[in-house]
């Protein structure tokens, strides 16, 4: 089981899903789940640096599915991960995408398969959820799972791209974290001030802000303007930087470093 430690080649070899299930001989592999990390080796009779393993501090979520052929037994669970990788031309690292994707045929029968690969999602989402980092000096808040999140985008923001950024690179990261969001896009100024100040926050266990340094500070005077304003601006708040300036996205950034 994924949950009492490592499984080995001979209990569950997984081949992955880049190889075409059809082929006679699918390239398999051993996959390990520990506490901390998922390791990968390659089955080979060659010896070799063949195991990779990835952090679970770096997964952001993994989902369980069948293939899109009906008449494929197998099914498959892909895990996303966000690695330090090193920039394409330059000095820097930044988190980088990375999705491991894996085809489970243990047995003929689909359903079985299926039922093992959401045990392997299961138990990966479940030690990831374990793995926030600590920083001494920082207190942090704990966000309930599954989190319901509100997501405000000013649409004109950062020369009008905050929305594509928005549909661009975080709606599929939140999907493949499983985190259902509610999109608010303002219609005006003071939109998201008048919307924060009224709203049941009991609904929302964070507001996202997709904008410049503008719009958090309509949603801080939004919180700040309510009569449970003591209550209200413990709401977890997060910022993605989709203005022009983002200072202030830039300075926790920094400083979180
Ligand atoms: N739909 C909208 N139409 C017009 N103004 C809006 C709308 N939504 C929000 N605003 C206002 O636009 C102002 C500027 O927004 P914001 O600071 O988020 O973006 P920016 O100016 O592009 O970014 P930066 O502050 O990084 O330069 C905010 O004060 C906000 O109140």
């Amino acid at each position: 089981h994924p949950h009492t430690g490592p499984r080995d080649a001979s209990s569950s070899p997984s081949g992955m899903e880049k190889e075409d299930a059809s082929e006679p001989d699918p390239v398999r592999y051993s996959v390990s789940l520990t506490e901390s990390a998922l390791a990968i080796q390659k089955i080979s009779s060659s010896p070799g640096r063949t195991k990779v393993v990835f952090n679970l501090t770096d997964c952001i979520g993994c989902r369980a599915y069948r293939g899109r052929d009906s008449t494929d037994i197998g099914a498959y669970f892909s895990a996303y991960f966000y690695p330090f990788k090193r920039r394409w031309m330059s000095s820097g690292v930044a988190r980088q995408r990375v999705e491991q994707c894996f085809r489970v045929a243990l047995v003929q029968d689909p359903v079985a398969n299926l039922q093992e690969a959401e045990r392997w999602a299961h138990a990966i989402r479940d030690a990831s959820v374990q793995q926030i980092p600590r920083r001494d000096g920082v207190v942090y808040t704990e966000v309930r799972r599954p989190c319901r999140v509100m997501v405000l985008v000013n649409p004109h923001s950062g020369r009008g791209q905050a929305l594509q950024l928005f549909t661009g690179h975080v709606q599929g990261m939140l999907t493949e974290a499983a985190v259902p969001y509610t999109l608010v896009i303002t219609e005006h100024q003071n939109h998201a001030r008048e919307l924060v100040r009224k709203a049941d926050l009991s609904q929302w266990d964070a507001l996202v802000i997709m904008s410049g340094d503008g719009l958090l500070f309509e949603v801080i005077n939004g919180l700040m303007e309510r009569e449970d304003w003591e209550e209200a601006i413990q709401t977890p708040l997060g910022i993605l930087p989709g203005g022009s300036g983002n200072a202030l996205a830039a300075s926790i950034h920094n400083y979180s470093q």
